[in-house]
């Protein structure tokens, strides 16, 4: 053995000069040698051979290289760089001041000969605070101290060795399996406590055995010079780069009704504080906001793609810093478990990021643990927690928190709020529901849970009669009966329109069936790494402002069908608003035709004074229709006066198509039709689809996209509708700096102000949207309306009452806010007729410099020469921002919008996604992000 080593190891040499050259400190190891000089005086240190089986972490193999005579394979150390060489020489005091250099492990022998070994430093002083955490026996220390693991290989051969990468390394007992150290220099620690982190022999093992399997793994952690330069891992040789706040003040976020209780029971979580400036990478100390990085599940450390390999290793527990390993995530970013960034996807091969994201979605470190979950307000057992998570439909993205649990319906909800999901009913866990788990206060049961106000509007827009009736028994299937009546009313679910009407509300439908937009509902969480995440846009506005508009162009931008059965309805509702607009033609005929006849009598009467001349006066006018026609059209506009005009549909189609398209044929109507202009009531599109009449009114009619898109009136119920969509990765590509995932999911709910009642009561079932999207008409301005007391109302005034009610709602407190500022297109006409100053909160718009009709809509063009109407727009914005301000104390966004193009409906919609995505970041940034970022929004101009 002796032989052996004296071929492998050059011999101990220990003079400083010897210490100060690179080569020796490069490739030798210190071992004691029999002494056989005078008798010492002083305490001789020892360097005690190691238990190889106890060191944890594995270094990568070269065969030979260093001494070709020896068969056994042996380890290749990583060179040191020069720097870090003579780094090493000017750190003497490393070896003798004791700072964290060495793993100092519990020995149970005092010995320490035989059970546990020790590396021995050269100098033969042991260093370093220890490792409480180490499970067992056996000491590891540095040949000088000054050194640590980021490259780990483990090799299953007949002979070990550990070797340190820069040569300073010492060996012990040469058998069992080969676990092997080799350190990159730029894992040498100043000494600090970072250190004893990083050498966590439980996570070094992992990572050692792991990485072997990581192509990309074993580059980035050769230890190759320039990287050793340019980068430092920064947990330990830079112990600025990465610190750790008190783990008092580590903030892990629950929800607002998971109570203190719960938080005390989290362990403390170290969180990692940013070394260098805001966007930074917190290992490298480079890059802003736009670098895209990933994040720590644990401390929150972001690191750049140069440097995530380095310091997370090989991710056996996912995205974790090499030292936090084996610890318990941050509860906040349970719900990104299993969902990397792009960055990561694009330096990982697709399988491993796979393996990476399912392994930190699985390991035992990443779980929930069972005492931090409580149900029906009794703390789950490990036992009650696997039951839930393994049943067939357990609850998405479970979090630690308090929960209720009604056995009998599976409806799942926190406590305090509404259900958010129905789960596998019947489960034995937690305690017995209480009455005010979702403190709902509408005097309404629900298997004795007292329902919210949401789930009230809910069953009574799917028609559930909740007059009188105090409690319902509602069971899994949706069946429902009243308390002591022993019969069954109905099903909630058997609509489509229930479905839709509840995800509109954010309520649950039952697993497994399909939802709406053909996804199936309240399914079991995705398992895939592209887990989504879903944020709620609520789009609201006054009438006739815009709001279904945009909504329908924001389905077909994102390629959301129609359904069949949304056809039918717009099919339906496109050909009976052709018969509104008909009628008002006909009405208009009517008017035209007196008036032409009275102008006619009067021609006569001027020409002629003998009345009886005038009585002779033919009572034909251009503006006539014949008697076939003409009953036609009393009868229509009967029906009109009625407000009946949709009951006759469809039958209509099939009897009336030939009077319709004799009547658009007709003089009188085309002649009426020519003076279109001078009608208030009928709407701009009416044009668009009364050129058309013809083909519309016919039984097999089928509307376009773009027919479905001028379509006017409410489609689904009852001015509630909701969509899903994610933006295309062609838009994604375009913002390169968006470090999101192109398929995060988007709910956007459609809700007509009527339905949210006097003073906005029923704002409170949107409580959980992320971002409310005001609509206002631009042109609202010189409209008026009449208000529910009858009186008379500017549009843009009621607008902005409306815009107050809502803003000032304490359900949307906090929220943030995207006033889309629509119909830019026709202001731009109006402008030019019509004064801003019509509307009195616009009394002082007074553009100081002559307007230019001609400016074209460049951004370069609006900044330098703005047309009047942008010069409209940028008011009103601001209008409309120091409104929020004043009520708020907080900033409005601001998008000007044409809904019927596409494009712009695009841009305002990936306007608030940036919003939303700033916000998730870094909240601090938002607001001068914004002003960077958006050219469409007017912050720049307003600010
Ligand atoms: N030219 C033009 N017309 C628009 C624009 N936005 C909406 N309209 C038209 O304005 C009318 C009202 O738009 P809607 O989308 O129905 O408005 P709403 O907010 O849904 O109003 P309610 O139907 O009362 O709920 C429709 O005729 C639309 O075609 C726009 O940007 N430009
Ligand atoms: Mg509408």
């Amino acid at each position: 053995m002796a032989k052996l080593l004296s071929k492998i190891l050059p011999a101990a040499r220990s003079t400083p000069k010897e210490e100060e050259n690179d080569d020796y400190n490069e490739y030798s190891c210190s071992f004691a040698v029999v002494y056989s000089g005078p008798p010492i005086t002083h305490e001789i240190p020892r360097a005690v051979p190691v238990d190889v089986s106890q060191i944890p972490i594995a270094a990568k193999l070269a065969s030979t290289s260093l001494l070709n005579d020896v068969s056994l394979p042996v380890i290749q150390p990583i060179r040191q760089s020069k720097s870090s060489g003579k780094k090493t020489s000017k750190e003497p005091k490393l070896g003798t001041n004791g700072v964290s250099n060495s793993l100092d492990v519990p020995r149970e022998s005092s010995d320490g000969i035989d059970k546990s070994s020790t590396f021995g430093c050269a100098d033969g002083n042991e260093y370093g605070p220890k490792l409480p955490n180490v499970p067992s026996s056996g000491r590891l220390e540095f040949a000088n101290g000054d050194n640590c693991g980021t490259k780990l290989s483990d090799r299953k051969g007949s002979s070990d060795k550990k070797g340190f990468c820069n040569g300073r390394d010492s060996s012990g007992e040469l058998s069992g399996r080969l676990q092997v150290l080799e350190f990159c220099d730029d894992c040498n620690d100043g000494g600090s406590g970072d250190f004893q982190n990083y050498m966590n022999p439980t996570n070094c093992e992992s990572i050692g055995s792991d990485l072997t399997s990581h192509s990309v793994s074993s580059d980035i952690f050769s230890g190759k010079e320039e990287d050793c330069v340019e980068s430092t891992p920064c947990h330990v040789k830079r112990p600025s780069t990465v610190t750790f706040r008190d783990p008092e003040s580590s903030s892990v976020v629950l929800e607002e009704s998971d109570v203190s209780e719960v938080e005390s029971n989290i362990p403390a979580r170290q969180t990692a504080v940013r070394p260098g400036k805001k966007g930074t990478c917190y290992r490298c100390l480079k890059g802003n906001r736009f670098t895209e990085k990933e994040i720590c599940i644990v401390c929150g450390a972001k690191y750049c793609c140069k440097c995530v390999l380095r310091a997370m290793g090989s991710m056996p527990e996912g995205r974790k810093c090499v030292s936090c390993i084996g610890q318990k995530i941050d509860e906040s970013k349970r719900k990104t478990l299993g969902k990397c960034s792009r960055m990561l996807k694009q330096l990982l091969p697709e399988l491993e990021v796979e393996q990476v994201m399912s392994s930190e979605r699985s390991c035992e470190a990443n779980q929930l643990p069972p005492e931090l979950v409580y149900v029906n307000r009794q703390r789950l057992s490990p036992q009650e927690l696997f039951l839930l998570l393994t049943c067939r439909y357990p609850p998405k993205k479970l979090k630690p928190g308090f929960y209720w649990y009604d056995k009998v319906s599976g409806f799942w909800g926190k406590e305090g709020k509404k259900p958010c999901q129905i789960i596998s009913p019947q489960l034995s866990i937690g305690g017995h529901m209480h009455q005010d788990a979702s403190k709902g206060n509408t005097n309404i049961l629900i298997n004795n849970r007292e329902i919210t106000k949401t789930e009230l509007l809910m069953l009574q827009m799917i028609g559930v009669k909740c007059e009188g009736t105090t409690h319902f028994w509602v069971s899994a299937d949706g069946s429902y009966q009243e308390e002591g009546m022993n019969n069954v009313k109905g099903k909630i679910w058997d609509t489509k329109k229930a479905k839709l009407i509840c995800t509109a509300l954010s309520l649950p439908t039952p697993p497994g069936s399909a939802s709406p937009s053909g996804e199936e509902g309240n399914s079991v969480a995705p398992k895939s790494f592209d887990q989504k995440i879903l944020y709620k846009l609520l789009l609201v506005g006054y009438g006739k402002s815009g709001t279904s508009t945009i909504f329908k162009q924001a389905k077909i931008v994102y390629n959301i069908p129609f359904s069949e059965d949304e056809r039918q309805n717009i099919k339906l509702m496109i050909q009976s608003n052709l018969y509104g607009y008909l009628g008002i033609l006909l009405e208009e005929r009517e008017r035209f035709e007196e008036e032409s006849l009275i102008m006619k009598k009067r021609h006569i009467i001027d020409q002629c004074s003998s009345s009886d001349t005038a009585g002779q006066v033919g009572d034909k006018t251009i503006y006539s229709i014949g008697p076939r026609l003409k009953a036609f059209s009393d009868w229509l506009l009967k029906i009109m006066v009625s407000g009946n005009l949709e009951a006759i549909f469809p039958a209509a189609t099939r009897e009336y198509a030939q009077y319709v398209e004799d009547l658009w044929n007709d003089a009188a109507i085309q002649a009426t039709y020519s003076r279109r202009n001078e009608f208030e009531s009928l709407p701009r599109s009416a044009t668009y689809f009364l050129e058309r009449a013809v083909e519309i009114s016919k039984k097999d009619y089928e509307p376009s996209d773009m027919d479905i898109l001028y379509a006017e009136g409410i489609t689904s119920s009852k001015g509630l509708s909701s969509m899903e969509f994610s933006f295309s990765k062609q838009d994604e590509d375009i913002y390169e700096h968006d470090e999101h995932d192109p398929l995060q999911r988007y709910q956007l709910i459609r809700v007509h102000p009527k339905i949210l009642g006097g003073n906005c009561k029923w704002l409170e079932m949107f409580e959980d949207v992320d971002m409310v999207l005001f609509c206002v008409s631009l042109i609202d301005y010189d409209e008026f309306v009449e208000d529910s007391n009858g009186v008379s109302i500017n549009k843009m005034i009621a607008s902005k009452n409306l815009f107050e009610s809502i803003v000032t709602h304490p359900t949307f407190e906090d929220k943030k806010f995207l006033l889309m500022l629509n119909k830019f297109d026709l202001l731009e006409e109006k402008i030019e007729q019509v004064p801003l100053t019509r509307c009195e909160w616009f009394h002082d718009f007074n553009p100081v410099i002559g307007h230019n009709p001609n400016a074209c809509s460049t951004s370069r063009s609006r900044n330098t020469n703005p047309s009047l109407a942008q010069r409209a727009f940028q008011y009103i914005a601001v209008k409309f921002k120091r409104l929020f301000r004043s009520l708020t104390d907080e900033k409005l966004f601001v998008s000007p919008v044409t809904a019927l193009e596409p494009d712009n409906v695009n841009d305002a919609l990936r306007y608030a996604k940036e919003i939303l995505n700033w916000e998730q970041e870094d909240p601090i940034e938002v607001s001068s992000a914004s002003l960077e970022a958006t050219s469409a929004s007017i912050e720049a101009s307003s600010s």
